[in-house]
């Protein structure tokens, strides 16, 4: 299946399970890998027929500025449900990373999979 990806997209939220964590903002970093048939938009030269990654960014973008949940499995699952049903996805995988949550580590989060028949009801 071919794919759309978004890579490195960085979006400051309200995320953590500490009361400090609570009371700020921290960066989040959301990589993003899409199935899609892109031999339909590779025929028409139509930004129409893509799955379009900047509209998907703006979203994710939007989605997570106004979240504020304690975990990252949390906020993981609820974005890539939000691409699987907003935007036709079939299926999805995410990685979600939470740089500076631990000291020594460059970033700790969480990679899922999902796909449209799975999503949690
Ligand atoms: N699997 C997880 N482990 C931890 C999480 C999380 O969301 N998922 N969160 C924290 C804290 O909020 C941490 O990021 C603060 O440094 C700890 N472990």
């Amino acid at each position: 299946m071919d794919k759309v990806f978004i890579e490195g997209l960085q979006v400051e939220a309200l995320i953590g399970i500490y009361d400090w964590e609570r009371r700020i903002r921290q960066p989040l970093v959301f990589d993003v890998e899409m199935g899609f048939d892109n031999r339909i938009p590779a025929a028409s030269d139509a930004i129409e027929d893509t799955l379009n990654y900047k509209a998907v960014s703006k979203r994710i973008i939007a989605y997570v500025g106004e979240s504020d949940f304690g975990l990252v499995e949390t906020l993981a699952e609820r974005v890539a449900a939000l691409i699987l049903e907003e935007f036709g996805v079939a299926h999805v995988r995410l990685k979600l990373g939470k740089p500076g949550a631990v000291r020594g580590a460059r970033s700790v989060g969480v990679m899922i999979e999902r796909s449209a028949a799975m999503v949690a009801p």
